[in-house]
């Protein structure tokens, strides 16, 4: 990826190289009242180290988007690709940080983090050193031995955050990560990520309902349609960076931004999604 400066210090990012690539992509899911045709026609190019933010309305096909990035799901038509491989089975390449708490419970914070590293066979020695490392990344040094039940909201989502990093994915996928925490909780997380993409400049597909979360975070935020769901906005951020999670608000794009992407999505508020094929 190229990164240029314009003359305002803002950094303008051109996709160089493809990390991510859906192409034609339809998904239909087979529900009680019939096919629920949720993706039609889907394209969408992530650039490799991009951070994109993913907006659109409740029940658009956001998590079917990371489902099949992920290999969790197969699309009808189209073609996916990761890194320059078609997806066609569990994708090994990305890291998903889902909505849902999925720390085992039986395990301390210290063997959940553990977890992707036993799969795959790394060694006691290098397992220790990278999970108290990854642990210390995310802020959780002196919790190593608690167990999920004995941390809050916002450490089990740390932990969790260290259990998909620990592996070093190329692609990270992020469902709603922060969408339960706390306003001030979520401004604590966001600028974490911020420090630890800032360091690792990883590709990242966020899905957030919160448009400031998406701006302050993300190099580009596309908008979907409602069902069935295609990009119907790509709105690039030019707003510089490194950003404050708190300072971002007052930068001069931001309004801008905000005005188009919210304009995007409140036309679609309240209006129906087609299921019928
Ligand atoms: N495995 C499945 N079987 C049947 N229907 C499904 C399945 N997975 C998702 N759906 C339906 O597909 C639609 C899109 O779901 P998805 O979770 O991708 O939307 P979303 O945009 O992430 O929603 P939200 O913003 O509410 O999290 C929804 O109507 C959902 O009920």
């Amino acid at each position: 990826m190229r990164v240029c400066h314009a003359p305002e210090a803002v950094a303008v990012l051109e996709i160089a190289k493809p990390a991510v690539e859906f192409k034609g992509v339809r998904k239909v899911f087979q529900s009680r009242s019939g096919p629920l045709e949720v993706l039609r026609d889907f394209s969408l190019t992530v650039g490799e180290g991009e951070f994109l933010a993913v907006v659109g309305p409740s029940g658009s096909g956001k998590s079917t988007v990371l489902n099949l990035l992920a290999g969790l799901d197969a699309p009808d038509e189209g073609v996916i690709t990761c890194n320059s491989r078609f997806v066609d089975g569990v994708n090994t390449d990305v890291g998903y940080l889902t909505q849902h708490d999925s720390l085992l419970p039986w395990r301390t914070v210290e063997e959940n983090v553990a977890v992707p590293l036993e799969i795959r066979g790394v060694p006691i020695a290098e397992r220790r050193e990278r999970v108290g490392a990854m642990i210390a990344g995310v802020g959780l040094k002196g919790f190593e031995r608690h167990y999920p039940s004995q941390l809050s909201g916002g450490m089990r989502k740390r932990a969790m955050l260290a259990r998909t990093l620990i592996y070093d994915p190329a692609t990270l996928l992020m469902d709603e990560p922060f969408g339960p925490l706390d306003a001030q909780l979520k401004l604590v997380l966001q600028a974490e990520l911020m420090r630890l993409w800032s360091e690792s400049r990883k590709t990242v597909i966020f899905v957030t309902h919160d448009i400031v979360e998406a701006i302050t975070l993300a190099d580009r935020v596309v908008v979907l349609s409602p069902r069935p769901s295609r990009v119907k906005l790509g709105e690039r951020i030019a707003i510089g960076r490194p950003r404050s999670v708190h300072d971002v608000r007052f930068a001069p794009a931001f309004e801008d931004h905000y005005r188009r992407l919210w304009g995007a999505i409140e036309a679609d508020i309240g209006r129906p999604q087609h299921d019928h094929q």
